[in-house]
């Protein structure tokens, strides 16, 4: 059945609502990054660029590196960006634009998350590159979607909830196997802890003041058999949990820049990021 046209929101031009992108702009391997600045970081790496768009906080890059295309685009912060992302990027290699009907051959694409992150661990030291290898939201968006879950992935979401006292059940997410094996063998391991904010979620306070003052200790200290939160940030759930609903192949790479144990920022975090992006480039 064709899909109506306010649910596949197509501009005048073609591309799609948000990212403003033609199904022929993007590769299937994309990289994606946070902040929109970090996008030219990544591609000024490339040998060619064929594809530079920008909406909103979507900016992209599609070009070639050592002959492989590639594509590389921001999302700016939270997973209610990443809902937008993954559905248009979904939809851009899944529905055919012309009769708004789902594709019968489906393609998977593969993304790779370079991000920023804070360690929530004395064994994740500032400056370390750590692959999640699950993740739990602390967010809302699969309140919404029917995700499928594992019973281990349940009951470490509802030994959380309990342990954070939550009216709701965050969700636990694993990555990608097959790209943790490519590029994030000899990263460190770790279960990345999504936040829905960057100050109280993560147990900040300037001025706002916190409901919860044992909030970091509480993350710091959870533990279900073997399981502990290693860092957190704000997108990588939303990325696992949409790409098992979509069918796409998600991994989550975090540069530590910030280390919550001890109080600490990074002095030379730009470097430890273009690390990753160098990284990732030669193993994608
Ligand atoms: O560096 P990025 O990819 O933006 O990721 C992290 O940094 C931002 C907060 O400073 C949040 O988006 C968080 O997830
Ligand atoms: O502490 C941190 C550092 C980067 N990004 C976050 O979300 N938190």
């Amino acid at each position: 059945m064709a899909i109506a046209e306010s649910e596949l929101i197509i501009n005048p031009n073609g591309t799609v609502y948000h990212l403003n992108l033609l199904p022929e702009h993007i590769s299937d391997t994309i990289i994606t990054v946070g902040d929109p600045e970090r996008v030219a970081k990544v591609s000024r790496h490339f040998d060619e660029m064929d594809v530079q768009v920008a909406k909103r906080e979507f900016v992209t890059h599609t070009g070639y590196y050592r002959g492989k295309r590639l594509t590389v685009i921001s999302t700016g912060m939270g997973t209610d960006n990443i809902d937008i992302l993954m559905n248009e990027l979904d939809a851009l290699v899944n529905i055919d634009f012309q009769s708004r009907e789902e594709n019968e051959d489906k393609i998977t694409l593969n993304l790779v998350r370079i991000g920023t992150s804070g360690s929530l661990q004395n064994s994740v030291p500032l400056g370390s590159h750590l692959a999640s290898h699950t993740s739990i939201g602390l967010d809302s968006l699969m309140e919404f979607y029917p995700l499928a879950q594992s019973e281990e992935e349940t009951s470490i979401a509802t030994a959380l909830q309990r342990e954070l006292g939550l009216g709701f059940r965050p969700y636990c997410v694993t990555g990608s196997q097959k790209l943790i094996q490519k590029i994030a063998h000899d990263m460190l391991p770790g279960n990345t802890l999504t936040c829905p904010g960057f100050y109280a979620p993560q147990g900040r306070t300037l001025r706002g003041g916190l409901r919860n003052p044992n909030l970091l200790k509480t993350y710091n200290s959870f533990r279900h058999n073997e399981y502990m939160l290693t860092n957190f940030e704000m997108e990588t759930a939303g990325y696992y949990s949409m790409g098992r609903i979509l069918g796409h192949e998600v991994l989550s790479l975090n540069a530590i820049v910030a280390d919550r144990v001890n109080h600490k920022f990074a002095e030379n975090a730009e470097q430890v990021i273009d690390d990753l992006i160098l990284k990732v480039l030669d193993r994608i």
